[in-house]
């Protein structure tokens, strides 16, 4: 199943080696998505509910968009209490890291009576997307709420898309309910975020698309951005193992399986300095796959993006890692906290052999919404900070102003702005005289 990448040291042609084909796909979702995209824009609900209909078998109306409170109710009966201690554990957990992320707002007093500062304010209303393709994903509420909550957002709704039965899976419904999040519309994929970047006669705009998806969903949110803003593109999954020799190979066959289980599309690498490690991952893959519910999926992402590649040494391992920016990285050295400092570009980093990444993926604090294919080099994982803008604000005396008088006013003119430079003079008209 795995498949060794040979690519002879040349670290800009690694991304190309595991995502070329991959490229391939994204051009075809594009254009599908585009026309998905533009078809909302025009004709709004006639067309969400169509698409919605085509891809989910669903078919939506304008009176079953919205979960109802009665649906709410007859969800949650199904739900046993000890599930919803652990996703009150689960919600904990993330608050407790997340908390660590607020706080941006401050100012400064100088001696000469400016004041300035920064004045953080939360986003009014975001959506949440959470998916619900091939399996539904409570843990995703729960990672997309927490944040927004804490940043104090006003109105968050959540989409997230229902088969031809059009029910919400009870477990999403639990989820949302320990959140407090009530407004959940009955629609997702490429439709769902089109529907509320743009609005609809039944879905309101929103100010940010943030959460995760297939490659539909990250594709129309790529395109839609700049009329709404995003996190980021958290599309099909994906983890890197850096492991040496002191490394289990059941472990990670393990953890290769958990991400490649998500999405056909989602990739899972290993990096190693030893190649009898590759061959006993390679056995332990076949072994433990036999017990696996999505085998299907998990043999074909691993077959077609996944993959070893044998390094010369661990500084090599890290340097292809950097190169791939992988959405999750677990380190399974011998001094795996040593080697921190090594990373430059990972979503999320899972260090040490009992620090599995699935720990992460629901209970271990950090958020599971992460940057995707090679994004992780400019993106940010989901954080509190992506549900706040910021204000700067300056006060200037009248004194302080006129020692600027002079540099503001020959700066403005340098760019041929007299109207900017007027701006400061017309303030000391008449009193360059009295001095
Ligand atoms: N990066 C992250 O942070 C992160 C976190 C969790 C999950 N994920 C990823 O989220 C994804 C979940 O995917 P999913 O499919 O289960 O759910 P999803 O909700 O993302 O997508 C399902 C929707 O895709 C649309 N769709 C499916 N086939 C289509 C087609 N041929 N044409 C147009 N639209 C189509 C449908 O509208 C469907 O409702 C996985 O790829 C998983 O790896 C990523
Ligand atoms: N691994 C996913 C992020 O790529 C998140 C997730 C949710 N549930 C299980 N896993
Ligand atoms: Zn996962």
């Amino acid at each position: 199943m795995l498949k060794q990448i040979d690519y002879q040291g040349k670290l800009e042609e690694i991304a190309e080696k595991f995502q070329g084909r991959k490229t391939e796909v994204s051009k075809e979702v594009n254009k599908t998505v585009q026309q998905i995209v533009e078809d909302i824009q025009k004709s709004g609900d006639t067309a969400l509910f169509n698409y919605a209909k085509k891809f989910d078998g669903y078919d939506v109306n304008t009176s079953n968009l919205l979960v109802t409170r009665m649906e709410r109710e007859t969800g949650l009966e199904q739900i046993e209490e000890d599930y919803f201690k652990i996703l009150r554990r689960t919600k904990s957990q993330i608050e407790e890291f997340h908390k660590h992320q607020l706080g941006n707002s401050w100012n400064i007093f100088k001696e000469n009576g400016v004041i300035m500062g920064q004045i953080a304010r939360p986003l009014e209303r975001v959506a949440l997307y959470v998916p619900g393709g091939t399996a539904a994903y409570p843990s995703t509420v729960i990672m997309n709420a927490v944040p927004a909550l804490l940043a104090g957002v006003k109105e968050i709704i959540m989409i997230t898309p229902v088969k031809a039965d059009g029910k919400v899976n009870p477990n999403i419904l639990a989820a949302a309910e320990v959140c407090g999040i009530e407004t959940i519309y009955k629609v997702g994929g490429a439709q769902g975020v089109a529907a509320v970047a743009y609005g609809t006669e039944s879905i309101p705009k929103v100010d940010k698309i943030v959460g995760p998806g297939n490659i539909f969903v990250a594709t129309a949110k790529k395109i839609c951005y700049g009329v709404v803003d995003i996190d980021m593109i958290a599309g099909p999954s994906e983890v890197l193992v850096i492991a040496d020799k002191t490394a289990n190979p059941k472990y990670i066959a393990a953890d290769l399986m958990a991400q490649a289980e998500h999405d056909k599309l989602a990739s899972a690498i290993l990096v190693t300095i030893s190649e009898k490690l590759v061959q006993q991952v390679d056995e332990e893959l076949n072994r433990q796959v036999q017990n696996l519910e999505r085998r299907e999926i998990i043999e074909s992402s691993i077959s077609n993006y996944g993959g070893a590649i044998v390094v010369k040494n661990i500084d090599e391992a890290f340097d292809v890692s950097n190169q791939l920016a992988p959405e999750h990285l677990e380190v399974l050295t011998s001094e795996p906290l040593v080697q921190l400092p090594k990373i430059k570009n990972a979503g999320s980093i899972f260090i040490g052999e009992y620090t599995p990444e699935p720990l992460g993926d629901y209970m271990s604090g950090s958020n599971h919404v992460l940057p995707t294919g090679g994004t992780a080099k400019f993106y940010s994982g989901l954080g509190v900070y992506n549900f706040i803008k910021y204000s700067t604000y300056s006060y200037y005396p009248k004194e302080v102003l006129a020692d600027f008088k002079e540099d503001v006013e020959t700066f403005a003119k340098s760019e041929g702005l007299t109207a900017h430079a007027n701006s400061i003079s017309v303030r000391f008209e008449g009193e360059e005289k009295e001095r």
